[in-house]
């Protein structure tokens, strides 16, 4: 026997906020519920002041929904529905959004255009840890020093990494509970799955889950206006990357690689994704190109050197240029001003801005 949505928002009706007195599909804190199978998943959305206190409510809502027949598994999550941002570390650069659209109803399903957004780049890699989340947030903050409204959205469900590199903490307000306000930091307007959740507490996300929380994302953030908003997706191939192509309108995908051919063999299948998929490649970076020795200046190639300019001349495809492996970059970037942000002049810092350049020279944003 298959569970309908309609019998998990029955039971989920029953249960009761004590501070509210009144039960949680009532009071709209039910959300995002989805049946897939015999799993069930759904938000509840709560006042973050109440923190930890709503856990018992949400194991109360599982159990419920564990009772029902025909249910194996429900994974329920808690997230914050009013706050106020947190403030940025530094003052924001660069024109800021323009905020006003959002009174407008979100996208309607049949239009892919998030509203206000004229381009959305994807900033995707083949495998993890080569660095697209710091190319993304350097890239980002490099086009916003070139005149362009730009907003970054954090889509790396498994390890979001933007709060930290962008230096954000907090959460993001939402007025009515049902948009979502960006947080702002170093020009750029941000979205990050990380500021929904607890720093540093792993988030398992089932499949209608993810899919329930990069929709919202597209679909509920009141971006304002930009010219290019970049999605730092999850590395790999997988269903959020799908789901991506599916629900927004994509200008086109970036892929980062380091120069490794194992790097390089699943840039490919990325490729291939984006090609299947008609989202258009703009170009590869090739990360962690080369390593400048602080002390003497020799350059060595700890993990080879020129492979994604050659598979991106063998494709066809724009190279957007090296970013070498430097010890500046990753101390900016984990310490939450990425280094075109902290130093702007530097040389580690050209190769971001070459990069944005570039990118705009394409044409396509
Ligand atoms: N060019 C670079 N020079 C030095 N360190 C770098 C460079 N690029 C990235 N790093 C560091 O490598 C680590 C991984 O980078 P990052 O988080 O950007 O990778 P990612 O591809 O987004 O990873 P994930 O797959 O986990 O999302 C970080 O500590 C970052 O600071």
């Amino acid at each position: 026997m298959t569970v309908t949505r309609e019998q998990v928002l029955d039971a989920l009706s029953k249960i009761v906020d004590p501070g509210l007195g009144q039960d949680i599909v009532a009071a709209q804190m039910a959300k995002a519920v989805s049946v897939s199978g015999d799993q069930v998943s759904f938000v509840i959305e709560v006042d973050p002041a109440k923190g930890p206190a709503m856990e018992p409510l949400r194991q109360a809502a599982v159990a419920a929904v564990e009772a029902l027949p025909g249910v194996a598994k429900v994974s329920a999550v808690l997230t914050a529905h009013s706050t106020t941002p947190s403030a940025p570390r530094t003052a924001p650069k660069g024109p800021p959004p323009d905020l006003n659209i959002g009174r407008k109803k979100p996208a309607e399903p049949a239009s892919k255009k998030i509203p206000g957004v004229d381009h959305v780049v994807a900033i995707a890699s083949g495998k993890g840890g080569v660095g697209k989340s710091t190319v993304a947030a350097n890239l980002a903050i490099a086009l916003t020093a070139m005149g362009k409204r730009v907003g970054l959205l954090d889509a790396d469900v498994y390890g979001p990494s933007q709060p930290r590199m962008l230096g954000i903490s907090g959460r993001p307000s939402s007025p009515d509970g049902k948009i979502i306000l960006p947080l702002r930091n170093h020009g750029v307007t941000a979205m990050s799955i990380g500021f929904m959740v607890p720093e540093g507490e792993a988030v398992v996300w089932r499949g209608p889950m993810l899919m329930g929380a990069l929709q919202q994302m597209l679909g509920q953030v009141q971006w304002g206006r930009l010219d290019v908003l970049l999605i730092d997706l999850p590395p790999g191939t997988g269903d959020v990357q799908l789901t991506l192509s599916q629900k927004a309108e994509v200008t086109g995908a970036i892929i980062v690689s380091t120069p490794q051919d194992i790097a390089l063999l699943d840039a490919r299948k990325a490729l291939d994704m984006f090609r299947k998929t008609d989202v258009p490649v703009l170009g590869i970076i090739e990360n962690m190109s080369g390593y400048i020795c602080p002390n003497c200046g020799h350059e060595a190639h700890i993990f080879g050197h020129g492979g994604a300019r050659a598979e991106a001349e063998r494709l066809g495809i724009p190279f957007l240029g090296e970013i070498p492996l430097d010890l500046a970059i990753r101390e900016a970037g984990d310490g939450g001003a990425p280094i075109v942000a902290a130093r702007p002049s530097s040389p580690q810092s050209r190769a971001f801005i070459d990069a944005a350049e570039r990118l705009i020279d394409t044409g396509k944003i």
